[in-house]
């Protein structure tokens, strides 16, 4: 089975566009279904070099969405088909790959959260495993299912925590070779020191899941482009996992028991080094010596790291018992840890360099612009190995490609897509090509596995 389908969707063109104006395209099957995509010249002839004037792909796509096809038919091609999957506790992951303007936002997230023919892609998949989770839920009243909620945005190292007032957070490697997304540790009224990991919202309904996913988009940072005053510059992670009460009150527990190892941790690090520098003294040419008068105490240092490892141990309790509460549920219903990931990435044209004269750049926005060059990349190379199931998947190339690498991993007998947006305007031929070309890649790459 391809790891990655691979979609290309047209956006209607913008009232105003002269009908002339458009690009000329057409499709053909193979017969495996696979697509080829052809292009036609370019209807602005002479900005293009004669090597671009038309276009053919591989039989590489598994689908064209047409402009006339709106949000719900896109969602009962695309996503419906893997919801058992979900409900199995497989993971599953949509990229939306494009230009700015060419329709990302519009089919992942929609902006439309009223009239469900147009609702996003992850609205969606939302309502229809509420329904499916409502329906265990009834059948079984010893278990309460319903989907933890992540937002956020991705931009350098920092995720913005849209269910969070954008809290910045950050992404790290654990030693544990995770990766943690975590903000500031904060110091509560109380005292108590609080390790803030990016926020999951327990919904227990569609109308709660809606009213979160709505409310967390207006910390959406969206600038004003070339194409729309909508464009986003960073790329939106909208996790959406199959939870219990228990898992989220065991989860809670591990956070709090992390948050009390904090100072205690903090506290055996500051007696150690403090025992180590009174143990030893500087002399008049510079060089450190033990300090004759005195005595490192091992005893204090050993009592605090027995503290330490105390707390250590209690931290590792609470993650055992997350991982039995995922057990023995997952006996009784597999959907449990259930993931559908839906990344919107930020507009491809900062990787082709198709950044138009009329959008000027501050330094800051084009440190920015570097940064999702270096994304894309990540991202497309990520994809592309493990669309050849190479052994090596070049994950710590950026951040964005850090995070989702245990979607990724968890992906690996799931079935996920990429979507690439296309917009049939003329002036956006280049743009188009570029994207089309990269799904072609991608295409051509699952090809070589089936
Ligand atoms: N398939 C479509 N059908 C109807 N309208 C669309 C479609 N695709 C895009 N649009 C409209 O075009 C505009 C730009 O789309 P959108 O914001 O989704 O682009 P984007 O690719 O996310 O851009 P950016 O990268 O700049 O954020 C929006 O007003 C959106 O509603």
């Amino acid at each position: 089975m391809a790891q990655f389908k691979v979609w290309a969707r047209w956006r209607p063109v913008r009232s105003g566009e002269s009908e002339g104006e458009i690009i000329r395209r057409s499709g053909q099957d193979d017969r495996n279904q696979q697509l080829q995509i052809s292009i036609g010249a370019c209807p602005h002839d002479k900005a293009i070099s004669s090597r671009e004037r038309s276009w053919k792909s591989g039989f590489s796509f598994d689908g064209v969405i047409e402009p006339n096809e709106r949000n719900n038919i896109v969602y009962n091609r695309l996503v419906a088909p893997i919801i058992p999957d979900v409900l199995r506790g497989r993971c599953c992951n949509f990229f939306a790959y494009g230009h700015s303007g060419s329709g990302k936002t519009h089919t992942m997230i929609g902006y439309d959260f009223e009239n469900g023919t147009e609702f996003g892609l992850c609205l969606a998949a939302a309502r229809q495993l509420i329904i499916c989770l409502d329906e265990i839920n009834a059948s079984d009243t010893t278990y309460k299912f319903g989907i933890g909620l992540q937002v956020y945005e991705l931009r350098k190292n920092s995720a913005f925590d849209l269910l969070n007032n954008r809290n910045e957070c950050f992404v790290r490697e654990g030693s544990d070779r995770r990766v943690y997304i975590r903000g500031e540790t904060g110091i509560l009224e109380d005292g108590k020191v609080r390790v803030r990991p990016i926020e999951t919202k327990a919904c227990w309904s569609f109308k709660q899941l809606q009213n979160e996913l709505q409310e967390g988009l207006k910390h959406r940072k969206t600038v004003t482009s070339t194409i729309h005053n909508q464009s986003s510059r960073t790329h939106a992670v909208i996790e959406m996992e199959i939870i219990t009460t228990e898992l989220v009150y065991s989860r809670d527990s591990i956070v709090e028991r992390q948050s009390e190892l904090v100072p205690v941790g903090k506290y055996a690090t500051d007696v150690y080094i403090e025992e180590q520098l009174r143990g030893i003294i500087q002399t008049d040419d510079g060089k450190h010596i033990p300090n004759p008068d005195y005595t490192v105490n091992q005893q204090r240092i050993d009592a605090a790291e027995v503290k330490k490892a105390e707390f250590e141990s209690r931290v590792q309790e609470a993650e055992e018992r997350e991982a039995n509460v995922f057990a023995s549920t997952a006996c009784v219903h597999q959907c449990i840890g259930g993931r559908i990931v839906f990344v919107d990435l930020a507009g491809a044209e900062f990787l082709s360099g198709l950044v138009g004269p009329a959008l000027k750049q501050s330094p800051q926005e084009k440190q920015e612009g570097r940064q999702i060059n270096t994304d894309l990349l990540a991202s497309k190379e990520v994809i592309r190995a493990k669309s050849l199931a190479k052994s090596r998947i070049p994950y710590r190339s950026s951040p964005l490609t850090m995070v989702l690498r245990q979607h990724f991993e968890a992906s690996n007998d799931a079935q996920s897509s990429i979507i690439l947006t296309v917009s049939p305007e003329a002036h956006q031929y280049a743009a188009t090509m570029n994207t089309l070309k990269y799904g072609d890649l991608v295409g051509l790459a699952n090809k070589h596995r089936r």
